[in-house]
């Protein structure tokens, strides 16, 4: 419940005091504190400080470390260099700090000071279409980044902004309209429920008999076109058609989020469909504004900065010359909806970085007529391609987009022979649960741990790899700690402040400590990255710690008890990180 002050931020306040005592006119300057290797922290604001008032940067680091006070934080402070401080706390502060963390349920870690409402648009797929690596960064991404804002106290709403509107509609559901019972396998018996695989299965056999359809006969290309007319204008008939696909879909992306172990909520599922009734409102808002104007017959937004090759200005179309409403037209709806009705203070995508010019575009216009302002902003967390082995984006062999539900199925399988050459007296069902957590784990690691914005090579090899910085070698560090504490039996991890710490317990102490702050920056920047590569270095810590320092053969009682207890904590702080990205921590491997 109760926050608990990092090491850092009570060092920072430290000297911070004591600097602005030995230069008043420096007002509330910044020590600029960080962790460092030589010390445990370094503070080297006195340089730019001093010679900002041109003094000595020696002489004011020696004043301050003069108004330190003296106290049971801080063990050693020293000057050194030009004018840096090294800054070592004492043991005691460390294992205190770490005794209010682990009273605490949420590890000392406090709320954000000012959340707000942030509309989360993720996991956005499209209907009658299967799904691939593109929509899995966007689901994996999306929901850490969910996992970590709502930690931080931040309301989130989630919308899943489906592909489910669009001319290609036309084709499909005049086609189902001909073969009526295409879709009705469902409906004789619960039972009978087709699984994911079916459902995609179906919408692909109907997506080619319907394009081969339109193809090959003039005829039915007419009245598949005269069917999208049909959809705009709300045909009762024709909705009911296109509904059969929303749902078949649905069951099928349900069905791969399952798989990806990651909860979707119907009522978040708000496609492109569910802003057709703003779509005029949109537009006659624009045009009265004067923010969009008629260009060709098309009502347009222009960009000063926006050309095409020809140097031409290419505008945002919102709506086109034959009145249809396109991409932009719903995405503006949607702000609108957003700010207006979900009261949203953040907006955020997660889209492919390949989208960032669309969304530029619409952020743009939405900040032209007020929509989005001082008090709401908008963000694109955009994000990398996914790279085969080669390089180059991901396909198979015969060139085509490769199956998201393929790559998650060979992952578990990959995952499988390792649970199974390290799983000592697991069931067959134990296996397959395992593969599961390590190969989903695996997925979701390697697209967490690369920053989002970059590129990443898909090598099932490297996830599933023990060593390294991969998922599984943190499932195994927290693992291998259960196994100790199971171990310790009747002996319980217990916190002795007055006991020395080798180095590498001290590391680990400090480490753990960074936690909050951790999550903080992730929170504010949207970077899970950065919560992959703490957690990475955790578990590097904590290998470390348990190289060196012998923990149930420890010398004293005392000695036991502590080192149970860090290893406890860091088992607590591990298993939040991977909750917080969405990765499982099983208890054995
Ligand atoms: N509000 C949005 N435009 N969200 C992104 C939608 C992503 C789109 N369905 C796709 O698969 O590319």
């Amino acid at each position: 419940m109760a926050s608990v002050p990092s090491l850092a931020a009570s060092v920072h306040q430290r000297v911070a005091d004591a600097l602005s005592a030995a230069l008043p006119e420096a007002g509330s300057a910044d020590p600029l504190l960080r962790r460092s290797d030589r010390a445990d922290f370094q503070a080297n604001g006195m340089l730019a400080l001093a010679k900002k008032l041109k003094g000595n940067p020696r002489e004011l680091a020696s004043q301050v470390v003069a108004g330190l006070p003296a106290d049971d934080l801080l063990a050693e402070v020293e000057v050194s260099g030009p004018g840096f401080l090294n800054i070592k706390v004492t043991d005691e502060a460390i294992v205190r700090t770490l005794a209010a963390r682990a009273a605490d349920d949420r590890l000392g870690v406090p709320y954000a000071e000012n959340p707000g409402t942030t509309v989360i648009d993720y996991a956005q797929p499209n209907v009658a279409k299967e799904m691939h690596v593109g929509h899995l960064r966007s689901a994996v991404i999306g929901d850490a980044v969910v996992q970590i804002l709502e930690f931080a106290g931040e309301t989130v709403v989630r919308r899943h902004h489906i592909g489910d509107w669009g001319t290609q509609f036309g084709m499909l559901i005049q086609y189902l309209e001909e073969h009526p019972h295409e879709l009705d396998h469902r409906a004789s018996s619960p039972d009978t429920a087709a699984s994911g695989e079916e459902a995609m299965s179906n919408l692909n056999r109907l997506y080619k008999a319907s394009r081969a359809l339109f193809d090959s006969d003039e005829e039915f290309k007419t009245r598949a076109r005269r069917r999208v007319v049909d959809l705009q204008a709300g045909d009762p008939k024709t909705l009911a058609l296109w509904q059969k696909f929303v749902d078949e879909s649905k069951i099928y992306f349900y069905s791969v989020f399952d798989k990806l172990d990651m909860e979707i909520r119907d009522p978040d599922v708000v496609g492109e469909s569910g802003y057709n009734d703003m779509l005029d409102e949109t537009c006659r808002l624009l045009e009265e504004s004067g923010v969009a104007v008629r260009s060709e017959g098309a009502l347009c937004v222009f960009f000063d900065d926006v050309k095409g090759p020809d140097g031409n200005p290419v505008p945002l179309i919102v709506r086109k010359s034959d009145g249809g409403y396109g991409y932009a037209a719903t995405d503006l709806s949607a702000i609108r909806d957003r700010v207006q009705n979900l009261h949203a203070s953040t907006l955020l995508y997660v889209v492919d970085a390949r989208q960032s010019l669309h969304f530029r575009m619409v952020f743009e216009t939405a900040r032209r007529i007020g929509w989005l302002n001082d008090k709401v902003h908008a963000v694109q967390l955009a994000f990398g391609t996914v790279l085969g082995k080669d390089g180059k984006p991901f396909k198979t062999r015969e060139g085509e987009t490769v199956r998201l539900v393929d790559l998650l199925d060979e992952a578990i399988e990959r995952a499988a022979t390792v649970v199974r050459e390290k799983a000592q007296d697991l069931t067959e069902a134990e296996i397959a649960e395992r593969s599961a957590q390590v190969g989903i784990g695996a997925v979701k690691y390697a697209d967490l741990s690369t920053s989002a914005s970059r590129d990443y090579k898909f090598d099932l090899d490297q996830m599933v790899s023990l060593n390294g910085d991969t998922s599984v070698y943190l499932q195994y560090a927290y693992a291998r700690i259960q196994s100790i504490l199971r171990k310790a039996g009747d002996v319980r991890p217990v916190a002795h402040p007055g006991l020395e710490l080798a180095p590498a317990e001290r590391a680990l102490g400090l480490h753990i400590d960074e936690f909050a702050e951790t999550l903080r920056g992730v929170a504010e920047t949207y970077e899970p990255h950065k919560l992959a590569a703490y957690l990475y270095q955790l578990a590097s810590h904590y290998t470390t710690f348990y190289d060196q320092c012998p923990v149930l053969k420890a010398d004293t009682p005392q000695t036991v008890e502590n080192r149970l207890f860090l290893c406890a904590l860091t088992a607590r702080t591990l298993h939040q990180g991977m909750d917080l990205l969405g990765i499982r921590t099983p208890e054995r491997l």
